[in-house]
């Protein structure tokens, strides 16, 4: 049995730069990593099976599309063969939320499969066919601290923020990543700004806030409840929404802002963690 942690990603900072021929955008972003996330199990079978298990399994099918069939799949195509695999995923995280889960997922599953058929995990092969999955998937196959240009997927690694504590907060509504870029107002508001990885998370913009609080307006009262809480010292909405955080230097300041987020908002979603 396999047992790989899919960790949920964030964008401290996610500048929009500029809409490409092909539809996608110039992206500048600091992706970061946290502790908990989703969680794929593997284990060799007589035939190939998926299910999907844990708190936010109902928001998905498991015969339908899953990003973990298809990483499957795409590995062995391109890469090596794989023995028929009996595969659960505990979905932990919300789905749509702009943390990446099903990106996670697939870079998880390409993890393991690295593993069941002894090949390295920097071998080039994985990570195209990390990027054919989409734009966040080679940053979670990565998993660590790292600047991303292009469409997300040109990696630069940064050290410095591990063990920061952290608390995500996802109101309960589903956005769709394409209509949130969709009502991008196409103005480049500016590159990264220089420093290191903590001057960029805080200097550093979401571009993607304004064009998903027009869709989920409620993501606007996720900030504002974040912004209230002691202690915050970075509040922003991750990727195209819905889901926000807010990062803290002492871990009961943490511990006391989740639990307060907790009482005020019970339908809210809200995670305690701390970036990897
Ligand atoms: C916005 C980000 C920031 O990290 O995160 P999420 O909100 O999804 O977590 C990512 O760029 C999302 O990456 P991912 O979720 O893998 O997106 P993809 O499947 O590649 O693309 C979904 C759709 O988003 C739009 N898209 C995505 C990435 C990009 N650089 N430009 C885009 O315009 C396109 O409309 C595309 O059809
Ligand atoms: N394993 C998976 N987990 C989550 N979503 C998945 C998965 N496989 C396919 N999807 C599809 O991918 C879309 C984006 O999912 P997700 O990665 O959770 O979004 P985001 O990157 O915004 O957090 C969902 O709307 C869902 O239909």
């Amino acid at each position: 049995m396999i047992v790989e942690p899919a960790p949920a990603k964030l964008n401290l900072a996610l500048h929009v730069r500029r809409r490409r021929e092909d539809g996608y955008h110039e992206l500048e972003t600091l992706f970061a990593f946290v502790a908990d996330g989703d969680v794929l199990s593997l284990a060799e079978a007589e035939c190939d099976r998926f299910e999907i298990v844990g708190p936010f399994a109902g928001g998905l099918t498991p015969d339908g599309d899953n990003l973990v069939t298809r990483a499957r799949d795409a590995f062995a195509r391109d890469v090596a063969a794989l023995p028929p695999l009996a595969i659960t995923l505990d979905k932990r995280l919300p789905v749509a939320s702009g943390i990446g889960g099903g990106s996670a997922d697939a870079a998880a599953m390409l993890r393991a499969a690295a593993r069941l058929a002894d090949v390295v995990t920097d071998d080039p092969r994985l990570m195209a066919v990390a990027a054919a999955l989409g734009s966040d998937v080679p940053a979670c196959l990565l998993g660590r601290t790292a600047f991303g240009a292009g469409r997300g997927e040109d990696l630069r690694v940064v050290e410095g923020l591990a063990g920061r504590p952290v608390v995500l907060v996802n109101p309960n509504v589903a956005v769709p990543t394409a209509p949130v870029f969709g009502r991008w107002d196409g103005v480049d508001r500016g590159p990264l700004p220089g420093g290191d990885a903590w001057s960029v998370a805080t200097l550093g913009r979401n571009d993607l806030f304004v064009p998903a609080k027009l869709i989920a307006p409620v993501i606007g009262e996720v900030v504002d409840a974040l912004d209230r809480l002691d202690g915050a010292v970075l509040v922003r909405m991750s990727g195209s929404g819905a889901t926000c955080f807010a990062v803290f230097n002492d871990p009961d300041a943490c511990r006391a802002g989740a639990y307060a987020i907790r009482a005020a908002y019970p339908a809210w979603w809200c995670l305690e963690t701390a970036l990897v």
